[in-house]
């Protein structure tokens, strides 16, 4: 469980990145925080692995004050991943992925076995393992950055718009393993993303902030898109443009099309 208590963070120029921000994350959730750029996101992330120090407030890990703990033995207990992976260039993938595990103390054999099984988990096949990252996608690099962050087996897996630089195919397929990927090993996900798509297809809980990290509301992305809190949030979901607003239509042959509001097909209804 991450808990931000009246968190602030106020920058040595002035700047006001967070403005008393509370928030629990559920044990096992994958939890997003969505936002348009420069509204702290990033900021409140980093204050998990002490990346960031808040100005004031609390940020507590299993009810633990992160304030008082070793920054670098908190790293190796929570994973992060960012955008454009961040690999290591002269450092093999199979490397890459065995750093914290080793740095932890697992002997070689242990570590290249486990760096076996976070390939296997991530879908990557194994002969990669003795590439560079620059001979690797950019969908591969960033499936590497997520079995890097969870090589360890960390109690929480930090996500920084680990998607935000691969095409939107590869994206997809990115999104739907990582929802799978969830299911399958339960850790506390917090995942940073500008874009409300990728919130409402990740999230089980999902926080829409704005300027400040002020909170504009929190709750499933089926609460997001039946009640939004405010226009604000109307705006941010498109449902001002009617953008989600899907009509039924019967197609020459009988069936039942879902079309979106320019009328092409978003997919067939299954009653
Ligand atoms: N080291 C810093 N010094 C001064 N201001 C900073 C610093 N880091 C971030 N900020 C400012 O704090 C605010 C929040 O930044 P943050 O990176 O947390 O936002 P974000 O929501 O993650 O944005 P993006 O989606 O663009 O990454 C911004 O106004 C940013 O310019």
């Amino acid at each position: 469980m991450i808990s931000y208590g009246s968190v602030s963070k106020r920058f040595r120029d002035g700047t006001t990145a967070v403005d008393d921000f509370s928030l629990g994350v559920p044990q096992g959730s994958l939890t997003v925080l969505a936002g348009s750029s420069g509204c702290g996101k990033t900021t409140l992330l980093r204050m998990v692995n002490r990346m960031v120090d808040p100005t004031s407030g609390r940020v507590e890990v299993d009810g633990q004050d992160v304030a008082g703990q070793d920054p670098v033995a908190l790293r190796r207990r929570i994973g992060y991943v960012m955008q454009n992976a961040g690999l290591l260039p002269h450092r093999t993938v199979g490397q890459n992925i065995a750093t914290v595990p080793r740095l932890n103390g697992m002997d070689r054999a242990a570590a290249r076995r486990r760096t076996a099984d976070m390939m296997d988990l991530v879908g990557l096949a194994p002969q990669l393992a003795n590439r560079y990252p620059a001979q690797l996608s950019g969908g591969q690099q960033q499936r590497v950055g997520v079995a890097r962050g969870l090589a360890a087996d960390p109690e929480i897996l930090l996500m920084d718009e680990p998607f935000g630089a691969v095409d939107p195919l590869v994206r997809g397929e990115l999104q739907r393993q990582l929802v799978e990927l969830h299911r399958q090993i339960g850790t506390t996900i917090l995942f940073v993303t500008h874009d409300m798509d990728e919130a409402l297809t990740l999230g089980d809980h999902i926080v829409l902030l704005q300027t400040g990290a002020q909170v504009a509301q929190q709750g499933t992305p089926k609460q997001f898109v039946s009640a939004p809190a405010s226009d604000f949030v109307r705006t941010f979901l498109g449902l001002d443009r009617g953008q989600r607003t899907l009509h039924r239509e019967t197609a020459a042959d009988g069936s039942v099309l879902v079309v979106d509001p320019h009328g092409r097909p978003a997919g067939v209804l299954a009653e």
